[in-house]
């Protein structure tokens, strides 16, 4: 099998590494020889001091005409990966990818598209990094109907987030961490504001409950708004902040988003830290599973591509045969009872206690503290997002309130 890549960065180095490291076992195990043929980056003289730099290229043209059977695309980004990719297939070449933007935007027409040449386009490492989880989802869990997906699934997040809640570090000090670690994308506005996770969970929730929805319409909330007394009130809960994303069926309700949430210190979710990604996926017949590892960095991510490389070798075929039997109603809110975490700031914080008491019946509210800002945290339990809200917006019209935000809590 001759290989080209596309992109010698992060992702692409890791790959070529793992051919020359896997290259004998392949020969002995399945009687193939893998070699990278080309490689196609920017400016390749930086490359030159590169023991292999004869096989850089600077054209795609030079791939597409060439004699590579499998293209690896990890550029990033839309464009001009969705080119590139397109006319490898369309030139009957298996396409690997590890882009999830691209998936994410021209999934669907792309596998089309290689159906219709032929070949086989494979994206393993587009969600949970190193994590095989997409595998598993169409193929060891097709016997089931996916009730839920919640997941961990950006590693700068939530090394992030981590880097805050056990060393009190500051966020722009850790992002900065984070990019030198190679973890965070080129601009890491996709990972901070929730993008890069949005398109993780469209693809996961495609795969697994056959339901397509764009990126861009889903609740998307990143890290970006949450500060240190935020990862305060949640520890004064035993909890901590994560960024979670959701694809949760209950009835014929589907809620899929990506929000920070408060999740128990010793929960399955609330020990994920670091880099490491977790994919809690219920099956009605397995009940939860655990999909658990390093979602970002160089040689996990290449060692989904290299499985990728290694299934276009014993030859399978794409299998996509999902057994869901809803037809979902999507909604943007979170339309399950839940509990809230709420920070409520005002010029009288007397009052606006009196009216949080009034407004929520009593019963469900808790002042969990009194922070030196003036401000309050509160714990309302037991409403869904809609009711919250509206409950808050009386709480507006009062006249009292500065600034309100709030953090769903998930108990499990
Ligand atoms: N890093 C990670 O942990 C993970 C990354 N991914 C995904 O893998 C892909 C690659 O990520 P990563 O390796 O980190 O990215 P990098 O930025 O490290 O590498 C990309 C390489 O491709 C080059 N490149 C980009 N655009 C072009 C172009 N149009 N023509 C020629 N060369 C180009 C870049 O050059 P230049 O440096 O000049 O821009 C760079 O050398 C992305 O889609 C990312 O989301 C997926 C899972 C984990
Ligand atoms: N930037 C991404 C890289 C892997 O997809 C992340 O942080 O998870």
């Amino acid at each position: 099998m001759k290989i080209a890549l596309l992109g010698y960065g992060t992702v692409g180095s890791g790959v070529y590494d793992l051919v020359i490291k896997n290259r004998e076992k392949i020969r002995n195990k399945y009687n193939e020889d893998i070699e990278v043929i080309q490689i196609l980056d920017r400016n390749i003289d930086r490359f030159k001091d590169l023991a292999h730099y004869n096989v850089f290229v600077d054209s795609i043209d030079k791939i597409i005409n060439g004699k590579a059977d499998i293209v690896i695309e990890m550029l990033g980004g839309v464009n001009p990966a969705y080119d590139f990719v397109k006319k490898s297939l369309l030139s009957k070449k298996h396409v690997i990818t590890s882009n999830k933007d691209l998936i994410a935007e021209h999934g669907e027409e792309l596998r089309k598209i290689a159906r219709e040449s032929g070949v086989r386009i494979a994206y393993e490492a587009s969600v949970g990094g190193g994590i095989p989880v997409l595998k598993p989802l169409k193929e060891s869990l097709v016997g089931n109907d996916i009730l839920s997906i919640q997941a961990i699934i950006n590693g700068t997040t939530n090394f992030i987030l981590s880097k805050m809640y056990n060393e009190n570090m500051e966020y722009s000090k850790v992002l900065k961490i984070a990019q030198d670690m190679g973890f965070a994308e080129a601009d890491p506005t996709s990972d901070v504001k929730g993008y890069d996770a949005a398109r993780k969970i469209t693809i996961l929730t495609d795969l697994g409950l056959d339901f397509k929805i764009n990126w861009k319409d889903i609740y998307c909330e990143g890290i970006d708004n949450i500060d240190a007394q935020d990862i305060i009130n949640a520890k004064n809960l035993n909890s901590k902040i994560k960024l979670i994303a959701f694809s949760k069926a209950v009835d014929n309700k589907l809620y899929i988003a990506v929000r920070p949430v408060v999740v128990k210190a010793d929960s399955t979710l609330g020990k994920i830290d670091n880099e490491f990604n977790g994919v809690m996926i219920t099956g009605d017949s397995v009940g939860e599973v655990l999909f658990y590892g390093k979602g970002a960095g160089k040689y996990p991510t290449a060692s989904a591509v290299f499985g990728d490389i290694v299934d276009i070798i014993i030859n399978k075929n794409e299998s996509k045969i999902v057994l869901s039997k809803e037809n979902y109603e999507f909604t943007y809110k979170y339309p399950f009872k839940s509990d809230w975490l709420v920070r409520v700031d005002s010029d009288d914080i007397n009052k606006v206690t009196g009216k949080i008491f009034d407004i929520f019946s009593s019963n469900r509210v808790e002042i969990t503290s009194f922070l030196s800002s003036g401000e309050i945290a509160l714990k309302v339990s037991d409403i869904n997002e809609y009711e919250l809200e509206e409950n808050l917006l009386k709480l507006k019209e009062t006249g009292y309130l500065k600034a309100v935000k709030y953090f769903l809590i998930d108990n499990a």
